[in-house]
């Protein structure tokens, strides 16, 4: 496959606060937290940086709202060397955002406003066209409009781009989008949800997995602490191993291995070879002390 290296997102961005509470609120109950923390989030803007941190040029699509969470996470796309000079900044919503509410045990409730995110939709897709042209993989989730995720899907193939998409969360998908799928990668939950039978293990993963393959050409299903299968028409579906590592948190686990597999392509690796870099740096991720919230 010839090298074509620019991953481009087309995507989410959410500014996420993360609070510690003893417990979860109930209706009408205010508790007193002990701590909170603010990251910069959404599945699009997280695989951005991933794909920049591996080394290839990475691009962002999207859409921030006209406040200081959009500010933020505008400015830490720069930071990680993500070009976002596509990002648009919008009036009339608000930025993306989320608060989880972690308990003692923790275990989270969380609620995400879409906002700015809910605007993408063909204006965007036609002011890419010159970075369509140059890009090798683009990467699509399920946290914007489904038009929109088919629209530019089929503008990035009649480029000459291959399409993944993460289709998470789970929703029902287009058959508009279904068609321009390339490499659709899922976790166990979301690979239940598209092919409507239950994953309990690596060896119900493989089944499901080899499924999809008639409906998509690569397919990956990530297991977390299990690693991974993977099933492509005309190959023998295959599983990897976790690569076993000193748990810290698996927080963000999924979007570093969407990046780096997308990187990994982008710059003409074969899957094979993409996804066990991505599955070495999701490991390293999940070990990361950083990584703890
Ligand atoms: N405990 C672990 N040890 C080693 N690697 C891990 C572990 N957990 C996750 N990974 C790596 O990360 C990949 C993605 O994890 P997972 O299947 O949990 O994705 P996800 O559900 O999308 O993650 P999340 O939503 O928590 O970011 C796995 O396929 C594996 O490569």
């Amino acid at each position: 496959m010839t090298a074509r290296p620019l991953v481009t997102v087309f995507g989410s961005l959410h500014y996420d606060i993360m609070v510690d509470s003893p417990d979860r609120p109930r209706k009408g109950e205010t508790l007193a937290g002990s701590a909170w923390f603010p990251k910069c989030g959404g599945k699009g803007g997280n695989q951005a940086v991933a794909a920049a941190r591996a080394g290839v040029p990475a691009a962002m699509i999207g859409a921030v709202g006209d406040d200081d969470f959009g500010r933020a996470l505008v400015a830490n796309l720069d930071r990680r060397g993500v070009d976002r000079s596509r990002v648009r900044t919008l009036g009339s919503a608000g930025s993306g955002m989320s608060v989880a509410i972690f308990d003692a045990d923790g275990d989270y409730g969380a609620v995400i406003v879409s906002g700015a995110n809910l605007s993408l939709g063909e204006a965007d897709v036609a002011a890419a066209a010159d970075l369509l042209a140059r890009t090798g993989v683009l990467v699509l989730q399920n946290e914007v409009p489904d038009a929109a995720n088919a629209a530019i899907a089929a503008a990035a193939r009649a480029a000459g781009g291959r399409v993944l998409l993460n289709a998470a969360p789970a929703r029902p998908l287009s058959d508009a989008l279904q068609r321009q799928i390339d490499i659709l990668v899922v976790n166990a939950v979301e690979a239940a949800d598209v092919s409507g039978r239950a994953v309990a293990g690596p060896s119900d993963a493989l089944a499901v997995a080899a499924e999809l393959a008639g409906r998509f050409p690569h397919v990956v299903v990530t297991l977390g602490g299990d690693g991974l299968v993977y099933a492509g028409a005309g190959e023998a579906p295959y599983a990897l191993p976790a690569i076993p590592v000193r748990l810290v948190s698996t927080h963000g686990a999924g979007d570093e291995f969407i990046g780096v597999l997308a990187a990994g392509l982008a710059q003409g690796k074969g899957i094979r070879v993409a996804l066990e870099a991505a599955n070495a740096a999701a490991a390293k991720l999940v070990a990361t002390p950083e990584n703890e919230r």
